[in-house]
């Protein structure tokens, strides 16, 4: 795997707060090496697109960040993060998905209520006051655009949300940790268009308090709500910079 020509833009860090910064990431599953030596920074409240052909290795970077791939493949080089290496064998995995939060492609709420379902992940570890965790569960709902519509149905079972709805939930269930950051996967391909504008607006209002980082097959996804883009080829990186520089062809 070559590194063809690249051209990776650096964040100015005098005028732009880096949230999390890889330091040449590489994965290998067993002897296929499908990322190669990727250093990026990602800037805190913007909202970076990962984007490239399928294979290209977007979703095992996406992966990385928040040590989704242990287990499944070998990661080398850093993934720093407030001045610690998440990618040390030293580091609590559940605290750094705790601080990095992720959505998939498909929504997968739980087969549990509405409100259990923003709530499990902190009943794992901690007892709540019912009224604690009530407000939490308010706010994330609140947070990901959903608590209007199911502020009265908070026992009904979330499988019984729409897509639309049902991705939201599980936005709300990685809010409810209190993240720092959002990796998403793909987080509008299973829906129809209106869904997804409702989760592109959701992502929108979002980036006032969490830095997202996705991956999209959707140029005009990334068109429309990315602030940077990062343009994947054959396990590289080869263009990153702001999207408008990148995708719109404007200075
Ligand atoms: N669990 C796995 N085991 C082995 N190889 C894998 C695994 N996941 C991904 N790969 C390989 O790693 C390479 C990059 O795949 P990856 O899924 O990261 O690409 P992608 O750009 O996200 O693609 P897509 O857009 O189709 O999701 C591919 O060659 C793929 O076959």
């Amino acid at each position: 795997m070559d590194n063809p020509e690249s051209y990776i833009s650096e964040p100015d860090p005098a005028r732009h707060e880096i949230a999390l910064k890889t330091d040449n990431v590489s994965v290998y599953y067993g002897d296929n090496k499908a990322l190669n030596d990727t250093s990026l920074s990602f800037v805190r409240y913007k909202i970076t697109s990962l984007i490239g052909a399928s294979g290209s290795g977007k979703s095992t970077f996406l992966r990385s960040l928040n040590r989704m791939n242990d287990g499944i493949a070998d990661v080398k080089g850093k993934i720093m993060y407030r001045g610690l290496d998440l990618n040390s064998s030293q580091v609590d995995v559940y605290e750094v998905r705790r601080h990095i939060g992720m959505v998939f492609q498909r929504p997968n709420p739980f087969a549990k209520s509405i409100y259990n379902n923003v709530a499990f992940a902190l009943t794992q570890r901690k007892h709540y006051k019912k009224a604690e965790l009530d407000e939490i569960v308010e706010s994330s709902l609140r947070q990901a655009a959903l608590w209007d519509q199911v502020k009265d149905d908070l026992n009904k079972s979330a499988l019984e949300l729409s897509g639309g709805q049902a991705q939201r939930l599980v936005i709300a269930r990685a809010l409810a940790l209190k993240p720092d950051i959002l990796l998403m996967d793909e987080p509008t391909s299973a829906l129809d268009p209106r869904s997804t504008m409702q989760v592109e607006e959701t992502m929108l209002e979002l980036k006032k308090k969490y830095t997202i980082i996705i991956v999209t097959h959707n140029m005009q996804q990334a068109a429309r709500i990315g602030d940077y883009t990062a343009f994947f080829h054959l396990g590289n990186v080869v263009e990153y910079d702001l999207t408008r520089k990148i995708l719109l062809d404007r200075k």
